[in-house]
């Protein structure tokens, strides 16, 4: 049968059927030695392990990663030393690897999941620890099944068991060392465990869930209610001992460590919270009745000064200030305006003293010359009479000569007095006089600092003094806090047509109408200044550009609702402005001249209206 057939499949089919008839082991060495003798073909080991093909094969495989690297060693390995088994099994280790791989995905996905998943015991802290444990391990093959321990640890976990495997395979026993202070008490203040003793209280507050993003918040919470207690709470409350026992509260929260101790402390700050509604309770009465008599004081000092028309506006002005809801600048203000009134007051006092006292002078310098002059008179009528007598019982010349030298000698005397009297009186006019021309200096004085305080007479507004004051605290302020701070600068429409028309005293009266209308329609906060003569300047704190325009729009509006009455007559005051915001780099200046730019455009586009500077 050699060389009998060349038809593979004959040949093999021969080549079985021999097999089986001289009862050969169907080995493959067997098969092939048959197959050849059957085809008439030599077995010249060709079909062995192709080792110089392999070989090629192998050499070119990348290398470029080490899971390539890997590969390619591994099949070198197989052809070189263990032959068709060690590549068979190098191949198998090299499947797994890649099954593995496929398993990647799932393994992320279920690792997601867990990190996710709020798990008992096992804070996000505890995970990362563990993550970072497996993931620190150079062993490139062995992060897949270390990372599967840990994920199925946390698995566990959740199921209730306490796995060790949650931190990594690598996870200390001890669980302090696991979570040490500095990355679970850094925010928290508390060890995770000691967390853990009060998760069920914490857990119940947040709503039944065990989240540690809760205990983060509660840790959060805990942090707010010590700083609240320290620096908002403790510095408004007057009562020392009160404010002595807030400050160590917030320090002992602080400490705590353990829910249990909070537990304690929160019922002192319920104590606490306690005892200082009691004491608002009696601070905010014991403002009302401060603000009661300030009241009293106000309308008292108003009667004392009655002959004073300016201080009675300014009196009014205070009682305005005072019956507004109370506020920080509007208490300044009230400060300002008394100091004033009372600065005022005490010139009066001092002139009208001294007024008093020349008169008195006056007066008595007049009745005791005058009696004085009426004494001496009336003796020197009596020796006049006297004399006449004696001159007419006469009998001597002689006798007659010595009556008339002493006629003459009692005339002298008599004009003597009169002369001195009349000197006298001179003095005491003069003295008059002097203390008349001091109290007119008095009073120029007083007009002098009055121009000088700082609230304008006729409107009672911020003069230009009080005005740079304003601004300059306004600006402090708002830098401070940065806060927006706008301006306005208002000027009266055709206001000389209107005095000119109406007279003066109708203009300042239009000018008092105006500032009321303003007033009315600003916040507490809020500065009116007069800038000029029928010139205004708003002092708007916390007020951005946009609220400003529209602030004084509404002031506009107002004015075409509340009408100046002049003799029962309605008259239409209008403004024109201009607003500005300040910025960083503003001075007073700078800031004003913006505004009165914005403000003449305002002029020389129809006034009536505002423009943004
Ligand atoms: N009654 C009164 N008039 C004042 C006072 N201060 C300034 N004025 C007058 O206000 C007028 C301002 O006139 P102008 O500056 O021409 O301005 P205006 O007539 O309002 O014209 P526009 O500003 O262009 O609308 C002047 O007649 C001033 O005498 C004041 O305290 N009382």
């Amino acid at each position: 049968m050699a060389n009998a057939d060349t038809n593979p499949l004959e040949i093999a089919r021969e080549a079985l059927l021999r097999l089986a008839t001289r009862r050969i082991p169907p080995t493959p060495a067997n098969y092939r030695a048959l197959y050849h003798e059957i085809a008439g073909t030599q077995d010249d080991g060709s079909d062995a392990l192709p080792d110089a093909v392999l070989r090629s094969l192998v050499a070119a495989l990348p290398r470029a990663t080490p899971a390539q690297l890997r590969l390619a060693r591994l099949l070198e390995d197989g052809v070189q030393k263990s032959g068709w088994n060690g590549l068979r099994d190098g191949l198998a280790q090299h499947a797994r690897t890649l099954e593995d791989r496929a398993g990647w995905g799932n393994l992320i996905s279920e690792l997601l999941r867990l990190w996710e998943l709020r798990q008992p015991g096992l804070t996000p802290a505890r995970k990362r620890e563990g993550l970072q444990r497996v993931l620190a391990s150079q062993d490139d093959d062995t992060l897949y099944p270390r990372l599967q321990g840990l994920i199925k640890g946390w698995g566990d976990a959740s199921a209730g068991l306490d796995s060790p495997d949650a931190m990594g395979d690598l996870a200390p026993a001890n669980e302090a060392e696991a979570m040490p202070d500095a990355a679970t008490t850094s925010r928290t203040g508390l060890t995770g465990s000691q967390f853990m003793g009060g998760f069920g209280s914490i857990s119940q507050f947040f709503g039944g869930s065990a989240p540690d993003e809760d205990l983060e918040a509660f840790a959060d919470l805990r942090e707010l209610l010590a700083t609240s207690l320290e620096t908002a709470l403790a510095p408004v409350v007057r009562d020392t001992a009160v404010a002595e026992q807030l400050d160590e509260l917030a320090v002992a929260m602080r400490a705590a460590k353990s829910v249990k101790v909070l537990r304690t402390l929160t019922t002192k700050v319920k104590h606490l919270a306690f005892k200082m509604e009691i004491l608002t309770g009696e601070q905010a009465e014991i403002r009302t009745e401060l603000l009661r008599l300030f009241g009293l004081l106000v309308e008292n000092v108003g009667e004392l000064v009655l002959d004073d028309q300016w201080l009675h506006g300014q009196m009014e002005i205070v009682r305005d200030l005072v019956a507004r809801p109370l506020d920080i600048r509007a208490l300044e203000d009230a400060e300002r305006r008394l100091k004033e009134v009372i600065f005022k007051q005490s010139q009066l006092k001092q002139s009208l003293q001294e007024a008093k006292e020349a008169l008195k002078q006056m007066l008595a310098g007049f009745v005791d010359h005058l009696a004085d002059f009426s004494e001496s008179t009336s003796e020197y009528h009596d020796k006049l009479e006297a004399f006449a007598g004696k001159i007419s019982s006469a009998n001597s010349l002689a006798e007659l000569g010595s009556v008339l030298d002493e006629v003459m000698r009692q005339t002298r005397v008599a004009q003597l007095n009169t002369q001195r009297t009349r000197d006298e009186l001179h003095a005491a006019r003069s003295r008059v006089e002097q203390a008349e021309a001091h109290i007119a200096q008095l009073q120029a004085e007083l007009d002098r600092t009055s121009a000088m305080v700082r609230h304008d007479q006729l409107t009672g507004t911020l003069n230009r003094r009080g005005l740079d004051e304003a601004l300059e605290k306004e600006m402090a302020r708002s830098r401070r806090y940065r806060a927006p701070l706008c301006i306005g600068l208002l000027d009266v429409d055709n206001f000389k047509k209107l005095n000119d028309s109406l007279g003066h005293q109708a203009g300042d009266a239009a000018l008092i109408h105006l500032t009321q209308v303003i007033r009315d329609g600003l916040r507490p906060q809020d500065s009116v200044a007069r800038y000029g003569g029928e010139e205004f300047l708003l002092l708007l704190p916390n007020t951005t550009r946009h609220e400003a325009v529209q602030t004084v729009q509404r002031l506009q509006r107002e004015l075409t609702r509340r009408f100046f009455l002049h003799n029962n007559q309605k008259l239409l005051i209008t403004f024109s402005a201009g607003v500005t915001e300040l910025n960083d780099r503003d001075n007073e200046e700078t800031a004003l001249a913006r505004a009165d730019a914005a403000m003449y455009e305002a002029k020389q586009t129809g006034k009536n209206r505002v423009i943004e500077g």
